[in-house]
């Protein structure tokens, strides 16, 4: 019997068959075979784009290698998020198409793409593409697994995602909608003249402005710059008309998880009930939002929806807020389940990290937003209708077709959370301009009370659990919620019913989301599982906990699969309490406790055993924590860099903070080496009107 495990014996026999002659890979199949292999053992490629790879491979036995291989790097793409696989891009750094460790890692001796695609032009790569019969030039050959369209390499899947969203957007770029005779007036009431407003044009009555009078409209800004003020007016716009000829709008709102509908829903509430308009007109605002999962109608185990182009969305308009946290997919099922006529308008801050999946939608749709890109008709009209003037804007001139996208996107600029003595704000604005300098100022020097830092000594420096505990000041740590937890546990022998034990978990919920530590990665000592372990045993070891394995009380969890049978979504955070046991009165059982997330303030209570997707969350990616906020936020940056450290994912880690945020760096310089990088998705969508689709 052999001491290795498969898995090495096999890469030791292609090893030593490597040593035994070079590899051709370009000229033997078999040879770019074992490489692929070889990079999947390493885990720079992924088993699904190996499979795809030989799978194309049968399909051509005769295929081009170089074909082959850029096969392989399109489908691995996806997993980082790229539509496609820029060839030209990829020529100019080959290895940057692999999942290779950071710099120095001994492991990277072996063929690299570097090495492979050396003296390759893209001429070359391209004919050998065009020869093949598995790729699809112009889109007349839909059975043909792979498309190249100019110098992008798609698989079939998501060209068609692409060409879809692009179809159905341009669609509703030309189609105007008719305007009541009296929108000025009608935004004059809505947005009465702000006296601090200090020159500046008001962004949201022109946002609102443009969304009237298109089907497809995007507001976009930064944390707290109106954007659920803007579309509630909206919304009060549109349906006045419609209340009044007795033909009400069916209005739905969405967003992306759980948790971020479930803010949406508290914010839209409060500001539907301080609109200025009557109650007849109020009652049909509505204030629920759902999650965009389920407006679709998910069916488990099918990425198909029990709405679509056959059975479209019964609504006449359609809000998605948070929306940089769509995929590409998942845009192309929402607009294919849209019916033709109704308006969609897409919320969300541009500059946050885009979804886990392929497609960065909103971004590459805001491209032009903070240039503004109206043409000369547009702004005219904008001017005449909201009265406000846009000469001192700055805004670049636009062209109605050629920009037809930008005339109907708007980004809002003041921020009303982020005042200018806002520290929180002050670095948030200098780490998306990539203001490594600044913001290092801004945190060191600036003096300003929401900013906290810590720079840890080395792995085991303690600072870490003195903040995640006790916090900083004012700014909670963790301590919080365990007292809460402790200190207004009821001493009574009632059932569950009893309405003290939904009073108490939802304090400990709401303690709860006083403070949340984020990270960047996984995997890890500065990753969410090592980190997970390091806290639940410092909170152990200072006796606020009684566990830190398995389930015990205090544990707070998220769930990371939607759960339709159990109402629970993807995103949703619970605690674990200690509550009485339904089936034996006096005795108690751990239950996890979740808000309802529909607005009622109500709580469910779920078994540990029937929950069938949790991780604990002391410790959150930033990925994960889009659409939430916490009263204080500590961002904790790893030693080493690596491709998810960007400057979006800081931005987005400290926009998720409402009062306090602090950030932890295990390694000095690491906060400005990961500002001074970002996230370039590579996708094709295109809304020139002038081009045919
Ligand atoms: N025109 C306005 N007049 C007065 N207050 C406003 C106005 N616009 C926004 N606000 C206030 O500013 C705060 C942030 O507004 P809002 O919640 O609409 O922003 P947002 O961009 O949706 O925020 P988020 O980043 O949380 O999604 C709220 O308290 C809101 O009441």
């Amino acid at each position: 019997m052999s001491d290795f495990s498969p898995a090495t014996e096999r890469l030791l026999r292609l090893a030593s068959l490597a040593q035994e002659r070079p590899l051709a890979p370009l000229e033997q199949r078999d040879d770019l075979f074992r490489l692929l292999e070889l990079w999947v053992q390493r885990g720079w490629l992924r088993q699904v784009d190996r499979a795809f790879t030989s799978f194309l491979g049968e399909l051509e036995p005769q295929g081009d290698s170089a074909m082959l291989l850029a096969a392989a790097l399109a489908s691995h793409q996806l997993g980082h998020g790229h539509v496609c696989l820029d060839l030209a891009a990829t020529l100019r750094n080959p290895d940057a198409a692999l999942s290779l460790p950071p710099e120095g890692d001994e492991a990277r001796a072996s063929l690299l793409p570097s090495q492979l695609l050396h003296g390759h032009t893209l001429e070359a790569w391209r004919q050998a593409l065009l020869a093949s019969v598995l790729v699809d030039a112009d889109g007349s050959c839909p059975e043909r697994p792979l498309v190249l369209g100019g110098e992008r390499l798609y698989l079939r899947r998501y060209w068609n995602y692409e060409r879809a969203v692009a179809a159905s957007l341009r669609q509703r770029l030309a189609t105007p909608e008719p305007l009541p005779a009296d929108l000025a007036e009608r935004l004059d009431r809505l947005f009465p003249p702000d006296p601090d407003a200090g020159g500046e044009p008001d962004w949201q009555k022109l946002a609102c402005a443009l969304a009237v009078r298109g089907a497809f409209s995007i507001v976009t800004g930064g944390p707290g710059t109106g954007k659920t003020t803007t579309v509630v007016r909206l919304l009060a716009l549109l349906q006045a008309p419609a209340v009044a000829a007795g033909r009400p709008l069916r209005i739905r709102l969405a967003a992306p998880t759980g948790k971020a509908a479930a803010r949406l829903t508290e914010s839209i509430g409060g500001q539907v009930s301080r609109l200025p308009v009557d109650d007849e007109l109020r009652r049909h605002i509505p204030t629920g939002v759902t999650t965009v999962h389920r407006l679709l109608g998910s069916r488990p185990n099918t990425r198909h929806f029990r709405h679509h182009r056959g059975h479209p969305l019964p609504l006449d308009v359609l809000v998605v807020d948070e929306a940089s946290m769509i995929d590409l997919e998942m845009m192309a099922s929402l607009l294919a389940a849209l019916p033709p006529r109704a308006r969609l308008v897409l919320l969300g801050d541009k500059d946050q990290l885009a979804s886990v999946e392929a497609g960065a939608v909103l971004g590459d749709l805001c491209r032009d937003a903070e240039a503004g890109r109206y043409s000369p008709a547009t702004r005219a009209w904008l001017e005449g209708v909201s009265g406000q003037s846009l000469a001192q804007a700055a805004l670049a001139v636009g062209d109605d077709q050629g920009d037809a996208l930008a005339q109907q996107v708007v980004m809002l600029r003041r921020s009303r959370r982020f005042g200018a003595g806002s520290g929180i704000g002050q670095l948030a604005r200098r780490v998306n301009a990539q203001d490594g300098m600044g913001a290092q100022q801004v945190l060191v020097d600036g003096g300003y009370a929401d900013l906290h830092r810590v720079l840890l000594k080395g792995p085991e420096d303690r600072a870490l659990e003195r903040l995640v505990l006790e916090g900083r000041g004012r700014a909670r740590g963790y301590r919080h919620y365990l007292e809460v937890l402790h200190e207004t546990r009821p001493q009574l022998d009632s059932v569950l019913e009893d309405p003290v034990w939904t009073r108490w978990a939802g304090q400990v919920l709401a303690a709860f989301d006083d403070f949340q530590l984020l990270c960047a990665v996984r995997k890890g000592p500065w990753g969410v599982e090592g980190l997970n372990l390091r806290i639940a045993n410092a909170l152990l070891t200072a006796g606020l906990l009684t566990g830190e394995h398995g389930w015990y009380e205090g544990r707070p969890v998220l769930v990371t699969r939607n759960d339709y049978s159990l109402g629970l979504m993807n995103g949703d955070i619970g605690i674990t309490l200690c509550l009485p046991d339904a089936n034996q009165p006096g005795r108690k059982v751990l239950r996890v406790a979740f808000p309802r997330g529909d607005g009622s303030g109500g709580l469910r209570f779920v078994l540990p055993s029937r929950l069938a997707a949790v991780e604990t969350v002391f410790a959150m990616t930033v990925h994960k924590s889009q659409g939430s906020e916490f009263a204080h936020t500590a961002l904790l940056l790893p030693e080493q860099l690596s491709p998810v450290l960007t400057k979006e994912l800081v931005y987005t880690g400290i926009t998720r903070a409402r009062d306090d945020f602090t950030l932890i760096e295990a390694r000095g310089g690491i906060f400005a080496e990961a500002v001074a990088r970002r996230v370039r998705r590579v996708s094709g969508l295109d809304l020139d009107l002038r081009n045919t689709v």
